[in-house]
C-alpha cells in the first residue's frame, strides 16, 4: 500500500475530530501514524476544533523557508502555549517529502518514538520502508528541520541544557538519520560526539541539518547540526555540531528481543541500491 504524502492526503478527515491530537496514535496503521501524527500533518481539516488564530512565528518562518515543507496547519499561539505549559518541545523535520516530529515531554525528554512506535513496529516499518525505497531511485541522505525547546529543557538561564541537547541530537542521529535513512532496522548509538559551540536559546526557532556521511554495512556515521533561526544561511555558524557512529544490532540480538530481522538487502538489490560504502542510494 502506498504511503500517503502531504500532497495526496485524502480530502475527507480520517480521524475523529473529537479526539485530541495524538490520542489515537495506537489505533492507526503504522504508516498513518507517520503521516498524520508523528508527521506534522495536523491540517486544519483534521483538527477542526483548533482555533484558527495567528500562526506561530515558527510556522511563519517554516512557511517562508524553501528548505522546509510548507505546513498548512494553523499552529496557534494558544496551542503552542498549552503545549509549552506541559513542557513539550517540538522539532519537525522532513525526510523524502514526509514530515516527522520529535516531541520532548518535560525534562525527561521522551521522544515520540517511544510513545508511538513500539519495538514490534520496527520490522513492519522497515519492511514498508524497504518497499518504498525500491520505488525511489535515490533516497535522501540529508534533511532539514526546525523547532524549539521550551523551559523544561533549561540549563543555563534562558538556554537549553546540554543533556537535553545531547538527547535530542542522539534521537535525530539514531532514529531520524540511521533508522529512517538506512531503512533497515533501528541503529544504536555506539559513539556520540557533541560540540557545544554556542548556547541554544529556549523558545527561539532552531533549525537542524542532519544526514549520513557514510554507511558501511551495519555501521553509519550520521551528523546533526543545530542553527539559530529558521532560514537557511549558507554561512551561518552552527550552535551545535554532533556526529556519531551508529550500529544496527546483530541479528541474533534482534531475534532475542523478539524483533523480526529485516535487512532490506533483497529490496535494495532489486532497486539497484548498494548497501555499503556509499554506493548507489548512499551517495550524498
Ligand atoms: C526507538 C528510538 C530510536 C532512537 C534511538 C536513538 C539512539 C539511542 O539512544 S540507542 C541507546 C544508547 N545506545 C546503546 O544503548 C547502545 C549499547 N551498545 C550496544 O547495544 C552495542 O554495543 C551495539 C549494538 C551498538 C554494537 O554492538 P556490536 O555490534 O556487538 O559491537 P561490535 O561488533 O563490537 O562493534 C560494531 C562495529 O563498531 C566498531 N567499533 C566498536 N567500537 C568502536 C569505537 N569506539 N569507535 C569506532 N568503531 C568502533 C567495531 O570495530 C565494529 O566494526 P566492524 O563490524 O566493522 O568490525
Amino acid at each position: 500500500m502506498a504511503l500517503l504524502t502531504p500532497v495526496d492526503a485524502p480530502a475527507a478527515p480520517l480521524l475523529d475530530p473529537s479526539d485530541p491530537p495524538f490520542a489515537y496514535a495506537h489505533n492507526l496503521p503504522l504508516e498513518k501514524k507517520f503521516e498524520y501524527l508523528v508527521a506534522v500533518q495536523p491540517d486544519a481539516r483534521y483538527f477542526p476544533r483548533l482555533p484558527s488564530g495567528t500562526l506561530h512565528p515558527v510556522l511563519i518562518e517554516l512557511l517562508s523557508s524553501p528548505d522546509l515543507l510548507p505546513l498548512k496547519h494553523a499552529w496557534t499561539n494558544e496551542e503552542r502555549k498549552g503545549r509549552a505549559a506541559n513542557g513539550q518541545s517540538r522539532f519537525y523535520f522532513r525526510v523524502d517529502g514526509r514530515m516527522f516530529s520529535v516531541l520532548f515531554v518535560k525534562r525527561a525528554v521522551r521522544p515520540w518514538v517511544r510513545r508511538y512506535l513500539q519495538p514490534s513496529d520496527w520490522s513492519a516499518y522497515a519492511a514498508e520502508d524497504a518497499r518504498r525505497r525500491a520505488e525511489e531511485p535515490k533516497p535522501t541522505l540529508e534533511f532539514w528541520g526546525a523547532g524549539y525547546f521550551t523551559e523544561f529543557c533549561e540549563g543555563p538561564p534562558g538556554f537549553c541544557h546540554g543533556g537535553s541537547i545531547a538527547t535530542f541530537v542522539d534521537m535525530i542521529l539514531g532514529f531520524g538519520t540511521s533508522g529512517i535513512l538506512m531503512r533497515t532496522q533501528p541503529c544504536r548509538t555506539l559513539t556520540l560526539n557533541v560540540t557545544y559551540k554556542q548556547g541554544v536559546p529556549l523558545g527561539g526557532v532552531i533549525r537542524l541539518h542532519a544526514g549520513v556521511s557514510r554507511i558501511e554495512g551495519r555501521k553509519s556515521w550520521p551528523y546533526c547540526n543545530l542553527y539559530a533561526g529558521a532560514r537557511k544561511e549558507e554561512d551561518a555558524k552552527p550552535l551545535i555540531m554532533s556526529e556519531g557512529l551508529f550500529v544496527a544490532p546483530r541479528n541474533e540480538y534482534l531475534a532475542r528481543v523478539g524483533m523480526e530481522v529485516h535487512t532490506g538487502a533483497k529490496d535494495d538489490e532489486a532497486a539497484g541500491h548498494g548497501k555499503g560504502g556509499g554506493k548507489g542510494g548512499s551517495k550524498l
